[in-house]
């Protein structure tokens, strides 16, 4: 048997949904360099569900539902005030949040197309209500309802904040999660695809996949971005602080990819809205830290940023807490787990590789009596 460590290059399935070929990123056919310029990312999630882009009123139509479903269950808010509050990351409270409102769908394990679509719609309208209500409860704030016919950005950033957000903020955010929609087979999709390979539920498959998304090497890189710029804290600091991480051979977050070469589309898109978001803050050195950082990560070790790696600054100019930005993450992801979810059942065999056994070798049973 030959193994491939993290099984790099391995193709494990096939797929329409999204594609990376020759460092560009496609959903659906669509570049993303054109999605981010020009679609909103309820357009880009209907492009993942129903493989095109939606017309005005299927559009309209499509916002008003998402926004009619965003409600939680009164027991899954009531739940957080049960949680320790103080120790939870955001993270961990989504994924059993998320399970928890699998227990009040009465369809949460039927499994036709209907009920599953029901459920796609449930769990993309609810999960930024997760998140800003958690986020808001546990600042002993009150939990603030979605506003129907909202998009999904304006409506996250409301309930964040209970305030009208400005329509840079919205555009921003709005972007940034059309960028984090869908990308192949990435480690939390994949593990979305075998949870309900075994013909297990979508509240299953979203719940695991929050799990994988949740690590410092996927999705919680943004945290740790931010939490290296905080430690860098001036500009002229950057370069040092970033030798000496190389030099003792750790990792510098938001750096490297496993698929991309030359580097990750996404970046530059993050880039030019970190340079434009820090000017309108006056905290300009949140961009220039990550340049200096960028300029030295690439000189010495060739890698580029990942989408990572600016959207940190993106959401901290923002006003959002680090510790939400990997729940951000989620928030637009679901999307893509969802629609791949759906691409798996529609064609579905059990995901089951082999491993290389380098365990001992045949053992003799030795009796509990005579063990040492
Ligand atoms: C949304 C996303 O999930 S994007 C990725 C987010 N994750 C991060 O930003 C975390 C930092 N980056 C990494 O850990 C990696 O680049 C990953 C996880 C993204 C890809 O991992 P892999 O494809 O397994 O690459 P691997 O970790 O084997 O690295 C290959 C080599 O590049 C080096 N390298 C890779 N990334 C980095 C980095 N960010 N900083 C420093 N060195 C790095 C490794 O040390 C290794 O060097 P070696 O061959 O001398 O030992
Ligand atoms: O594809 C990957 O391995 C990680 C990634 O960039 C993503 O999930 O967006």
């Amino acid at each position: 048997m030959t193994t491939t460590r993290g099984l790099e290059g391995v193709v494990a399935t096939t797929s329409a949904v999204s594609s990376i070929i020759d460092d560009t990123l496609t959903y659906r056919g669509y570049n993303i360099d054109d999605l981010a310029d020009y679609a909103t990312f309820e357009e880009v999630i209907y492009l993942l569900w129903h493989g095109k882009l939606p017309n005005k009123q299927e559009l309209a139509a499509f916002t008003q539902l998402l926004s009619e479903n965003a409600s939680l269950p009164n027991e899954v808010v009531e739940h957080f005030q049960t949680y320790p509050i103080k120790n939870v990351h955001p993270m961990a409270a989504l994924r059993t949040a998320v399970s928890l409102l699998g227990l009040y769908d009465p369809v949460a394990d039927e499994m036709d197309e209907d009920a599953n679509y029901l459920k796609a719609v449930r769990l993309q309208a609810q999960l930024p209500t997760i998140v800003t209500a958690f986020s808001r409860i546990r600042k002993g704030l009150e939990p603030i309802e979605p506003r129907k016919g909202y998009g999904v950005a304006a409506n996250f950033l409301y309930m964040l904040t209970g305030e009208e957000p400005s329509e840079v903020a919205v555009e921003a955010f709005d972007k940034a999660l059309v960028l984090h929609a869908d990308h192949e087979l990435n480690a939390s999709t994949f593990t979305a695809r075998v949870c309900v390979a075994t013909l297990s539920d979508m509240y299953s498959g979203i719940t695991a996949a929050i799990g994988a998304l949740k690590g410092p090497l996927h999705g919680g890189a943004n945290e740790a971005v931010m939490k290296m710029l905080t430690e860098i804290e001036e500009v002229e600091n950057a370069e040092v602080y970033v030798r000496n991480k190389l030099n003792s051979k750790e990792k510098i977050m938001g750096f490297g990819h496993r698929v991309y070469r030359q580097g990750d589309p996404r970046a530059k898109h993050l880039k030019k809205m970190s340079e434009k978001l820090t000017k309108l803050t006056g905290e300009t050195k949140w961009y220039e830290m990550s340049l200096k950082v960028e300029e030295v990560v690439t000189t010495e070790k060739q890698l580029p940023p990942n989408v990572d790696f600016y959207s940190a600054s993106v959401y901290h100019s923002l006003g959002i807490d680090h510790d939400l930005f990997t729940p951000i993450f989620a928030v637009s992801r679901v999307s893509g787990w969802i629609a791949h979810v759906l691409e798996q059942y529609s064609n579905n065999r059990l995901i089951r590789p082999r491993a290389d056994y380098t365990g001992p070798g045949k053992q003799a049973y030795i009796p509990i009596e005579q063990r040492m």
